[in-house]
């Protein structure tokens, strides 16, 4: 009799597919055996983290580059170093890393810093979830800080998206200003828009020395690579010898994006798994990559509202009947109102519908500019969307209310 006999046969307990899936997690951090062609980048973060094996006071690093090349893997693989060497000299080191798209306001930054940080027996403080106004929650990050660590290490990811800036300046002076003693604070802030420092406040500009870092995308040998030494994500023998370099040469067509490439492997052995099939194929790869398109816009437009959708779609439809790319407000307008109609919603001002656009252009998922030249605002704006027509429909189209299009169509 075997092992499993007496298990629920109503459950799976064998993955033919995966031997281990959690290498392909994107929170997953490899260690660094696994991570490819980024000693340079790597040392440079070193170099502005050293001074916190030590117990002072690290320099501020941003980091720069395109979406899956690296930037938070090398930063928290080199913080979590740091704090391994730390320990050795009874240092303590402690990270946050916060997600500013998730994250955007003061309070709620410095509250989550506080909460990651503080032990409540060592500081004698708790930081409660709700209740405490910005400066409330300063202080307890203060008093955490001054009694949970010798050195804070905040990594802002997507910090182009905070709300205010302010909370960068606070930081970066907590002990000149003596809000801590005892203790120091280094900030990594990472980002894909490389004109980002110059959008900061003159205040935080001026207050805010720092290293800066560029991170380029890989080329498609790298993300070969870089898939290669997850390979035993998958069972012996699972993947077909051409699943990996196709991958690669998939991710590397836009710009090398080690996310997408990772992502596309570990759907292709998801869709092999739900047909029942033991091994995974490039047929597998192709529709991983479609899956892992669609997927990734829907994270995009998932909080926005319908009226933003039937915008959305009306840019599509034109996509999709032109040659151009680029359309006028004016013209998405005018399509919009067909769209709107169809759809029995209310018709929104040209006005509103300008605004959505923007709103749109913020979150990555059309580009606008103005006519001549620069980013993009008001009526004279020209807008196209950044993802291929076909995949936006579909994932518009999962909206219940915007399926009627589809049986129309
Ligand atoms: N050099 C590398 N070696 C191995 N794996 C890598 C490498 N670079 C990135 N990866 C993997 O690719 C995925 C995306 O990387 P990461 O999140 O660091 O990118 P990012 O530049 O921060 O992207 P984003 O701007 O979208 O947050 C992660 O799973 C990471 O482990």
């Amino acid at each position: 009799m075997s092992a499993n006999d007496d298990r629920d046969p109503l459950f799976r307990y064998d993955d033919p597919v995966f031997a281990d899936e959690r290498l392909l997690e994107i929170t997953h951090l490899p260690g660094p055996d696994r991570i490819v062609g980024r000693d340079e980048q790597m040392q440079r973060v070193a170099d502005a983290l050293n001074p916190a094996i030590f117990g002072s006071e690290p320099n501020h690093l941003f980091i720069f580059g395109k979406t899956g090349t690296g930037k938070s893997l090398i930063s928290r693989s080199v913080t979590q170093r740091v704090i391994t060497e730390a320990e050795h000299d009874d240092i303590t080191v402690r990270y946050a890393f916060i997600d500013c798209g998730e994250q955007n306001t003061e309070a709620s930054i410095v509250k989550t810093i506080a909460q990651i940080v503080n032990e409540p027996d060592a500081s004698g403080v708790t930081v409660p979830d709700r209740g405490l106004g910005t400066g409330d929650y300063y202080k307890r990050l203060w008093q955490a800080i001054d009694h949970c660590t010798d050195v804070t290490i905040v990594i802002l990811d997507e910090i182009d998206m905070l709300e205010d800036d302010e909370v960068l300046r606070k930081l970066s002076r907590a002990g000149e200003n003596r809000r801590i003693s005892d203790s120091s604070i280094g900030i990594i802030g990472i980002s894909n828009k490389i004109d980002f420092p110059d959008h900061l406040s003159e205040r935080v500009k001026s207050s805010l020395s720092r290293d800066e870092l560029v991170f380029s995308p890989y080329d498609a040998n790298q993300l070969v690579e870089i898939l290669e030494k997850r390979r035993d994500a998958f069972h012996d023998g699972v993947l077909s010898d051409d699943v990996i370099p196709l991958t690669a040469a998939l991710a590397a067509q836009e710009h090398g994006d080690a996310r997408k490439a990772i992502d596309i492997l570990r759907n292709a052995g998801r869709i092999a798994k739900k047909r029942n099939e033991t091994r995974v194929t490039a047929d597998h790869v192709r529709d991983a990559k479609e899956k892992t398109e669609a997927d990734r816009f829907n994270e995009l437009i998932e909080g926005s509202p319908q009226q933003a959708k039937a915008i959305l779609y009306s840019l599509t439809l034109l996509t999709e009947n032109s040659s151009e790319k680029e359309f006028p407000t004016k013209i998405i307008y005018n399509q919009y109102k067909e769209v709107a109609r169809r759809l029995d919603f209310d018709v929104l001002s040209e006005r509103r519908v300008q605004e959505i656009l923007q709103e749109q252009n913020f979150l990555n998922v059309i580009q606008s500019e103005r006519e001549g030249r620069g980013r993009g605002r008001g009526a004279h704006a020209k807008h196209r969307l950044l993802e291929n027509p076909s995949i936006v429909k579909k994932v518009l189209l999962r909206d219940s209310r915007l399926a009627v299009l589809e049986d129309e169509a």
